[in-house]
């Protein structure tokens, strides 16, 4: 059999119950044909990346939406996204003197794994939202019923996304000159606005002084990129698999990086088998019950030849668990020779409901997550290689806390997530400058 088809026969987590499997077959041959969406030389490029990532030389800022919409594939949305993870990747770059490796949870994530299969509401019950690749999310029975179709037009969002990423950051909206320019609708308003503005500034003058000293480096025109998603459905990751003409190796050109989520980490089980044919950079998220012979087990499987930049390890602890559940995670992997990426998600292990109902996030318990990853590489001397969030370029009110402080009852205001709760640009900003400093002072 194709080593790209062996999952076939592992149990596979988290697949939605499609109506009629014949036509998910049909589409995936529909996909089959379709272009690439990234090429393996980029996927390669930022394996490269994350070697260095892994040699403690460059800082991993990846984010964005929990879930993408298909309706959230405008050129405003995109924007204000890439705004964000522009002005978080300076303030990163700049304050902790840092490289950053951007990936965009962006042009893809369109597919989530649920903890309940139903969602029932006033004595209702209907199939779980399991993403716009998937389902609607209203909820009516035609919305929530699995639609194959979705696959396709999941693609051609991504397609679509990865067109005005790639437009923005190659076409001079990226140039560091307009550090000021992603500002402009938030300084006034904003105290992380502000605070951006005077490091802003001071880009500005480092700049001047570059110039005039004769030096105009191409890099400060435009930025690297990437995209990535949890890699959950596997007909469709299967059928944007596609053999490099230049190695003959397999890639999944659905995206440059692709994770493994904590539901779906069965050592065997069809994801990680699907996942080991594959020659992207790669991710596992690591939850609280992870213990350091899982982790071994993953990187045997997964990287197998030790390869720097192949496996990203994405911890999301919690809070209050991960000063005690990383340390012996990262020492015995670390023991064992292997160079993974170490990256810190504070996002997946802080959710809870608040009384009205909404599902959320204290900024608060993403900022201490994101310290007790530090504290933990510290004392380890280990490097705390990036951080994995969720957030959005809007005003939206998903996270309590933070700067702008948003309480449990504003949750209502603005909450427009598809998913999960997603800091908004001022929370993200300020986490920013949070995460530069602890990275200063670890380092
Ligand atoms: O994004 C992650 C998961 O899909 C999400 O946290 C699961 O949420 P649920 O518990 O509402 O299903
Ligand atoms: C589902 C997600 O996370 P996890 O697998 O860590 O729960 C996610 O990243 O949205
Ligand atoms: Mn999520």
């Amino acid at each position: 059999m194709d080593l790209l088809d062996t999952w076939r026969s592992r149990p596979a987590a988290q697949q939605p119950e499609w109506p009629d499997p014949a036509q998910v077959h049909a589409v995936a041959a529909e996909l089959a044909k379709l272009p690439p969406l990234v090429f393996a030389g980029e996927c390669d490029l930022l394996r490269g990346q994350l070697a260095a990532v892994a040699r403690g030389e460059a800082f991993v800022l990846q984010g964005g939406d929990c879930a993408e919409t298909f309706s959230g594939a405008t050129a405003d949305d995109v924007r204000n996204k890439l705004k964000t993870l522009l002005q978080m990747s300076v303030v990163l770059t700049y304050a902790a003197s840092v490289p950053v490796v951007k990936i965009g949870r962006m042009a893809g994530q369109f597919a989530k794994p649920r903890s309940k299969s139903v969602e029932v509401r006033d004595g209702v019950e209907l199939p779980a939202y399991r993403g716009d690749m998937v389902n609607g999310f209203g909820f009516t029975a035609e919305e929530r019923a699995p639609d194959p179709g979705r696959l396709l037009r999941a693609y051609h969002a991504a397609a679509v996304t990865l067109n005005l990423c790639r437009a923005f950051t190659q076409g001079g909206y990226a140039d560091l000159r307009q550090v000021h320019a992603w500002n402009q609708d938030f300084v006034a308003n904003s105290p992380a606005g502000r605070r951006y503005e005077r490091l802003a500034g001071e880009i500005d003058r480092a700049l001047a002084f570059m110039n005039a000293a004769g030096a105009d480096p191409e890099e400060f025109h435009r930025v690297d990129i990437y995209s990535s998603h949890e890699a959950l459905l596997l007909d469709y990751e299967r059928a944007l698999t596609r053999i490099d003409s230049r190695s003959g190796l397999p890639y999944d050109v659905s995206a440059h990086f692709l994770w493994i989520g904590e539901r779906t980490r069965q050592l065997d089980g069809a994801h990680v088998e699907f996942m080991r044919h594959i020659r992207n950079p790669i991710g596992v998220k690591l939850g609280p019950t992870t213990t350091a012979e899982d982790a071994l087990a993953l990187i045997d499987a997964l990287d197998p030849q030790r390869e720097p930049g192949r496996l990203t390890f994405v911890i999301r602890m919690g809070a209050k668990l991960v000063r005690d559940n990383l340390p012996p995670l990262v020492e015995k992997v670390t023991a064992s020779g292997a160079q993974v990426a170490w990256i810190c998600d504070p996002m997946h292990g802080n959710t809870f409901e608040a009384e009205s109902g909404y599902k959320t996030r204290r900024f608060d318990d993403v900022v201490d997550e994101v310290a007790g990853f530090f504290d933990v590489h510290r004392a380890l001397g280990t490097h705390p290689g990036g951080v994995h969030l969720e957030f959005t370029g809007d005003d939206v009110t998903e996270c309590v806390g933070g700067g702008h402080e948003i309480v449990e009852d504003d949750l209502h205001q603005r909450y427009e997530t598809a998913c999960d709760p997603r800091l908004n640009r001022g929370q993200a900003l300020d986490l920013a400058f949070m995460v530069a400093e602890m990275y200063r002072t670890t380092k």
